[in-house]
């Protein structure tokens, strides 16, 4: 069954690319034929750098469509949201392109995790905000939250957005990079596990640690049990 699943996120810097990176390690572990896409990257030239993070994390060389334009179509060169790098850069985002990429993808891949830029309401053009574009693609979701003060407003804002727009919920990762009161840590989960129920979102919180124990062997890499069940 091919299959894309949108990793989004409360906000930017929130752990989207290593979410991704890891998710897609995970799931090539499986035997499951998966690739990255980043739908816009913003402030880079070159190559995309979450695509860059997502083979290093996946454990593998660049390929050919990363120096293409197919894992990311649009780069453009000033960190700012979408809409205006575009502007600033004198082009325009074409939604149809991002979705042609996709189709693309999934002509070799089963499975297609694809990250988005910042958070859902994130604009894409002065029109079409990223999660107009998620609501017709009726992506599933993956939401990047963690224990960071002030993620509790963004993250049930964010659950409460995907409801509305209904869209599904696959899971929510729990990025413990970000240091936190432990009280506060523990309250800010529970707060997420009860608003995912109430919203009718039964996939898994799941938690996210530094990198660098997954790294020195100290923590075994996630396998992310739960989220991928449909696969
Ligand atoms: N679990 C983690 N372990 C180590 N570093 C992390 C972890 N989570 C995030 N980081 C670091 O935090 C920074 C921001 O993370 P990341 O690039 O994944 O954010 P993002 O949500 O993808 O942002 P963007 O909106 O720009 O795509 C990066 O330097 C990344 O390496
Ligand atoms: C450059 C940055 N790291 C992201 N890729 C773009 C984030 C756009 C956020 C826009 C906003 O919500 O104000
Ligand atoms: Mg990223």
């Amino acid at each position: 069954m091919k299959k894309v699943y949108c990793i989004t996120g409360i906000d930017t810097d929130i752990g989207k690319t290593v979410a991704v990176g890891l998710m897609a390690r995970a799931l090539q572990e499986r035997g499951i034929k998966v690739i990255t896409q980043k739908a816009v990257q913003t402030g880079c030239t070159d190559i995309s750098e979450d695509i860059v993070v997502h083979r290093r994390l996946m454990g593998i060389d660049l390929l050919d469509m990363d120096r293409e334009d197919l894992t990311c179509p649009y780069l453009f060169s000033v960190p700012c949201s979408p809409h205006l790098a575009a502007t600033l850069d004198g082009r325009t985002i074409d939604i149809g392109r991002i979705r042609r990429a996709t189709d693309l993808l999934l002509e070799q891949f089963d499975v297609v995790l694809f990250e988005g830029a910042g958070g859902l309401s994130v604009p894409l053009t002065e029109d079409i905000l990223f999660i107009d574009y998620l609501q017709k693609e009726q992506y599933p979701l993956i939401l990047v939250s963690g224990p960071k003060l002030g993620s509790i407003n963004h993250t049930l804002n964010s659950l409460e957005l995907a409801r509305r727009r209904n869209l599904q919920v696959a899971a929510l990762i729990y990025n413990r990079f970000i240091d936190e009161d432990e009280r506060i840590a523990v309250d800010s989960k529970e707060i997420f596990k009860k608003f995912m129920i109430k919203n009718g979102f039964t996939g898994p919180v799941i938690d996210l640690f530094p990198l660098s124990e997954y790294w020195n062997g100290s923590i075994p890499f996630p396998d992310f049990q739960g989220v991928f069940n449909e696969l």
